[in-house]
């Protein structure tokens, strides 16, 4: 069953009962407070685990000549009813140890009574019983389908509380609250379903009669009533509550109720005379009172408060979820067939919508003929020149659900004329698989039509990142588009605060590069390989850097341009500053827990997130190619590299120059060292690059020769073994 099914069922549910809903939570949450009011009334007095019946009934026949009954409330507090030596009748709360009389019993108040009656019937008596009840059950099957939601978001069963990438407030809290209310909710909601069947007569009823045989009772061995054994070896915390005896006539006699069953026992002897268990429809209805109303237990009131609460948030941030999936609708002005440009939308969200919709617009506006639908409407279209495919990924790399029968629909499908395509897509570096879905398209794309651009990768909707997309495709079409950010901008999340501790100079290194270091303000999470974005303007536009995490600080490594927007801010910061940034998870270029060995390549600025890699690396056999342009611009690294190498924390380090004598660039350097690469691959080792993507590009021609000549594999078998990793910019 795809995920649609059950989001529509979840969103079906909760769209028909809200306005229920709605005022079942709020007057849940009001006497929830009721219990709790009721329970720090000081008439709890004594354990009630640690006073015996048979201790009650002797102090009350003690202080009174006569007492009618004893109970034992949900709060733990005594109530009894009595008369005294002057014939007054006290009834109200007593103590038990001294059977002192400590008040009368509390009313509810009129407000709680007011609000029970909305809560339970909404004052329309049997009718309001039965939509509350069947709400109780609506609650339950949306606590269902939220479950179900949660457990495909999170792929399994054991994956069901684990961590979630908060990429947006309503959807990220919606899942953790959803989580950690469930099951006071289901609570709530069985034990509602459970009273609404009870009022309705729906339970199956258990008649339950005393069979005593009066001819028998006798009045020996009499026995003293503290003596009694059963009210003896009885606590009164196993009490509901005990009738006295009317008269001393022995057919009179004690009827004690006890959580599990009801006893008459002989006023004289202390025989039992008969015992009926209790049946389990009314324990259940005790049990799912007290569940259900909190009664008897701070604790749970509280928690049945919040999980109440919970429920308002639910029917806020969910509908806010809908209310954004469907903002963005897809409009055309031209159809299908007529159209140059096509634009293929995949979302599960919403928030790759506005992007593709602010492009298309533009097209249009440019005067161009673009129709934009979601890539499982995939189909011919007769004029097009042009497919622009734009995705985000979910799950571990698969498509989301209005992309899911894609790829399937291109195999069936063929343009008749020749198309180009490019591929753009949205994911998050928080996730493995970062825009695994768009690159499959891609791949999938390729056997049938041309690739205008190589797939374009956006990390947590960057607009700055989008816009470069455009930059690029419109270089290749020879348009002049541009996105206005209107829209698409949300305020930077700079939520940590970094303080400068140090910083080289620009003018001592000849390739105008400096390493900065930031010391957090809190303990913040992160480790090496992670990326730091920093804002500028504190607008849309953002820079990120790979992290090195160098004794619990940040070590960046940026080189300067003079018209750096990014390069300029973080250089005119001086020691003591405060920088105001975030930090991005790239849990797909972290250094591995486990491997046989580790090669680490990189050029220029690079070589960063591998610093801190190598100073956190406990004894991982690591080598190092580090391509750099002149002797002297190693000085920036120097130190700390021949530290890690006295430390046995790297291995070995190759510094490869292209400035000087050789000129020889990393790929070379990987040539001269083909059968050790493939060997560290055939071994299950982990190849690591950092730098610029025209690195990447040949080191990765580099390795595909050397896989494929020395271990008879293609690179992409050790790319799928996830042996490759890359962070390329
Ligand atoms: C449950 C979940 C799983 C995700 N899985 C991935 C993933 O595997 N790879 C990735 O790059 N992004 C992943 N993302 C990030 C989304 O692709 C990204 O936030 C995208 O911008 C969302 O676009 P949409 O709102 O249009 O659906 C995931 C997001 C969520 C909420």
């Amino acid at each position: 069953m795809t995920i649609s099914i059950w989001r529509y069922s979840h969103l079906a549910l909760a769209v028909s009962s809200f306005v229920f809903i709605l005022l079942a939570s709020i007057t849940g949450i009001i006497l929830a407070f009721q219990p709790i009011s009721e329970q720090i009334q000081p008439y709890k007095v004594a354990d009630l685990n640690t006073i015996s019946v048979a201790e009650l009934v002797t102090v009350f026949k003690d202080n009174y000549p006569e007492i009618i009954d004893v109970k034992v409330d949900t709060n733990d507090f005594v109530i009894a009813s009595v008369f005294t030596e002057e014939g007054d009748n006290l009834e109200g709360y007593f103590n038990p140890k001294t059977a002192e009389y400590l008040g009368e019993e509390i009313e509810v108040s009129k407000f709680f009574q007011w609000v029970t009656s909305l809560h339970r019937s909404l004052f329309l008596k049997g009718i309001g019983r039965f939509f509350v009840g069947l709400c109780s059950f609506l609650l339950f099957l949306i606590a269902v389908s939220g479950s179900v939601l949660i457990l495909k978001r999170q792929r399994s069963l054991k994956k069901f509380f684990s961590k979630i990438v908060n990429e947006n407030f309503n959807q990220y809290w919606h899942v953790v609250l959803g989580r950690l209310s469930l099951i006071p909710i289901i609570i709530i909601t069985v034990t509602g379903v459970y009273l609404s069947l009870e009022k309705f007569d729906l339970l199956p009823k258990a008649e339950t009669s005393h069979n005593i045989d009066f001819d028998s009772l006798s009045t020996t061995p009499t026995q003293a009533v503290s003596e009694f054994k059963l009210f003896k070896n009885t606590p009164l915390s196993q009490v509901k509550s005990l009738e006295f005896p009317f008269s001393e006539d022995v057919e009179d006699y004690f009827i004690l109720k006890l959580k599990d069953k009801e006893v008459i026992v002989n006023q004289f002897t202390g025989a039992i005379l008969s015992e009926i268990k209790s049946p389990l429809v009314d324990m259940f209805s005790g049990l799912s009172l007290n569940l259900h109303t909190g009664k008897g237990s701070i604790l749970w009131s509280i928690i049945l408060a919040i999980a109440t609460a919970n429920i308002l948030f639910f029917i806020y941030s969910g509908f806010a979820m809908t209310l954004k999936r469907r903002a963005s609708k897809l409009k055309n002005k031209y159809k299908k067939d007529d159209a140059k440009y096509i634009i293929l939308v995949g979302s599960e969200n919403g928030s790759t919508l506005p992007f593709a919709n602010a492009f298309h617009q533009q097209l249009l506006k440019a005067g161009e003929t673009s129709y934009i639908s979601e890539l499982n409407n995939y189909n011919t279209y007769k004029k097009a020149e042009h497919l622009i495919i734009i995705t985000a990924t979910y799950g571990l790399g698969e498509p989301p659900t209005n992309a899911s029968k894609f790829l399937e629909r291109l195999k069936a499908v063929q343009q008749e004329q020749t198309v180009s395509y490019s591929v753009v897509g949205f994911g998050s570096l928080a996730y493995p698989a970062f825009c695994k879905f768009a690159f499959d398209v891609d791949k999938a794309m390729q056997i049938k039509y041309n690739q205008l651009l190589e797939p374009f990768t956006i990390n947590d909707k960057s607009v700055e990142a989008f816009s470069q997309w455009i930059q690029k495709w419109n270089d290749k079409v020879g348009l002049k588009i541009t996105v206005p950010k209107d829209g698409l901008v949300s305020k930077p999340k700079t939520n940590k605060k970094l303080k400068i501790i140090s910083k080289t100079k620009v003018s001592e290194n000849p390739d105008d590069t400096f390493l900065i270091t930031l010391k957090p303000k809190k303990t913040y999470k992160f480790t090496s390989g992670d990326l730091l974005a920093v804002y500028p303007k504190n607008d849309y536009r953002e820079r990120l850097y790979s992290i090195g995490k160098v004794n619990g600080n940040i070590q960046l490594s940026v080189k300067y341009y003079e018209n750096g927007l990014a390069s300029n801010y973080l250089n005119n910061f001086q020691i003591n500053n405060q920088l105001k940034a975030r930090i991005i998870q790239n849990s797909a270029f972290h250094f591995p827990k486990k491997a046989s060995r580790v090669v680490l390549i990189a050029n220029g600025t690079g070589i960063a997130p591998f610093l801190g890699m190598l100073h956190q690396n406990r004894q991982t056999e690591t080598h190092l190619y580090l391509g750099l342009r002149t002797q002297e611009s190693n000085a920036l690294y120097e130190s700390q590299i021949n530290a890690l190498l006295k430390q046995h924390k790297l291995t070995k380090f190759h510094l490869i120059l292209s400035q000087e004598d050789k000129k020889r660039y990393v790929q070379d350097v990987l040539f001269r060292d083909a059968i050790f690469i493939a060997e560290t691959l055939n071994n299950k080792g982990i190849i690591m690059i950092c730098g610029s993507l025209a690195m990447q590009n040949g080191v990765l021609n580099m390795l595909e020769s050397i896989c494929v000549k020395y271990n008879n594999k293609p690179l992409s078998y050790y790319q799928n073994n996830l042996q490759i990793k890359t962070d390329c910019y």
